[in-house]
């Protein structure tokens, strides 16, 4: 964990871009999501809730001294999958359902040029896959859109509202639209049990009792398959299985009302999976967007997923065919192509082509 990250200091604006940029963690992002006034609070609480945060806190600072892998952050949002005129939204749209839009997003690392003008348009209820070469800034598109990074020029509009910086530089726009975000690599924290990562937020950023986070934590775990795992440590599971766990821990959430949305973004979550592993994921990522009770026990309905739209950075061409509806691909630094899957399969677009057969012929070049 960087310093500064700690949930105990809360973050500042250049903490939140450093970690995104480098080292994503847990902590990261769904703390952008949570009013400074909130942040507050938690560290009023009850002395037992302090002792549980300062165990918390000593072993990840051990955790930091003692591991290299990537920390993953989780959080947001719900639509409805299998409705052709939801997967596959018409131009006249009215502009409400736009949840997120990228208008003429520029973005540099130094003076390397990585997004030079894209343009993107996230509805709601849509399944949404960024494709492209490598490098081409797909994982940074999806860093813009999380609000961890701000964009160099060009705008980024969340329910058609300009988001200024940061996520966290805008509270009160975070909370119109939770962004919740799986990075690559399904990276947990080594020093604390599955229960503790997966409640790690809830744990960290709100009032929850103790109890009640261990009723979200086993609801989350149930809903991606791994009931009762909260007492084992991330290196006792298999790969596939610590991607379940960097799901239910983008997924788990405190009370949801009625009206709240929540869009997810997953980075490459199926990358180093073997074939089945990799559909139980897409399953996953499908059915908690599809359906409006994320668990699979059935509980009540405050524990519904609340996921309105997901987007997810792959390569892969089973998670295009499984997961997603709507394709985005990006090269040089813009997009050149949109279509559905049923396109993508179809259309004769060279760069569309080459990635689709892996061919070396064609527009994307390896140096
Ligand atoms: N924080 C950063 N500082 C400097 N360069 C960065 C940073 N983040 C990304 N880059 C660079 O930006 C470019 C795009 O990176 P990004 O991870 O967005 O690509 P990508 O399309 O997701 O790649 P891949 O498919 O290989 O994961 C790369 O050249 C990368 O080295």
């Amino acid at each position: 964990m960087r310093p500064g990250c700690s949930s105990l200091s809360g973050h500042s604006r250049g903490c939140q871009e450093a970690c995104s940029t480098s080292q994503p963690q847990l902590s990261c992002l769904k703390l952008l999501h949570r009013p400074t006034s909130r942040h507050e609070h938690t560290f009023t609480a009850a002395p037992i809730r302090r002792r549980r945060k300062l165990c918390l806190a000593a072993r990840l600072e051990a955790d930091k001294a003692t591991t290299t892998s990537q920390r993953e952050v989780s959080t947001i949002p719900r639509p409805k999958y299998g409705d052709t005129a939801v997967a596959h939204p018409p131009q006249h749209k009215e502009q409400e359902e736009i949840l997120i839009e990228l208008r003429d997003v520029h973005k540099s690392f130094g003076s390397k040029k990585i997004l030079q003008g894209v343009n993107i348009t996230i509805r709601r209820g849509e399944a949404v896959g960024i494709i492209g070469g490598s490098g081409t800034g797909k994982s940074t598109t999806l860093r813009l859109m999380a609000g961890l990074l701000a964009p160099d020029k060009g705008e980024i509009r969340i329910k058609g509202q300009t988001r200024h910086g940061l996520l966290a530089d805008d509270p009160a726009l975070a909370e119109q639209l939770k962004l919740g975000m799986v990075f690559q690599n399904g990276a947990l924290f080594d020093s604390l049990s599955v229960g503790e990562n997966v409640g790690f937020m809830l744990y960290e950023h709100t009032r929850m009792s103790p109890p009640r986070v261990q009723v979200r934590v086993a609801e989350a775990l149930a809903s991606v398959g791994l009931s009762g795992v909260e007492r084992l440590l991330p290196s006792e599971l298999s790969g596939g299985m610590r991607k379940r766990v960097a799901l239910a821990r983008a997924i788990v959430k405190e009370d949801l009302h009625e009206d709240d949305e929540q869009v997810i973004m997953y980075d490459e979550p199926t990358a180093g999976l073997d074939p089945v592993a990799s559909t139980v994921v897409e399953d996953l990522m499908r059915s908690m967007h599809d359906s409006p009770d994320m668990y699979s026990n059935g509980s009540a309905p405050s524990a519904r997923s609340g996921i309105t739209s997901y987007i997810v950075v792959t390569h892969q061409h089973s998670t295009i065919r499984r997961a997603v509806d709507r394709l985005i691909f990006l090269h040089e630094g813009s997009v050149v192509w949109e279509g559905t899957v049923e396109e993508f399969d179809t259309c004769e677009v060279p760069i569309v082509r080459q990635f689709a057969s892996g061919s070396l012929d064609g527009p994307i070049r390896y140096e």
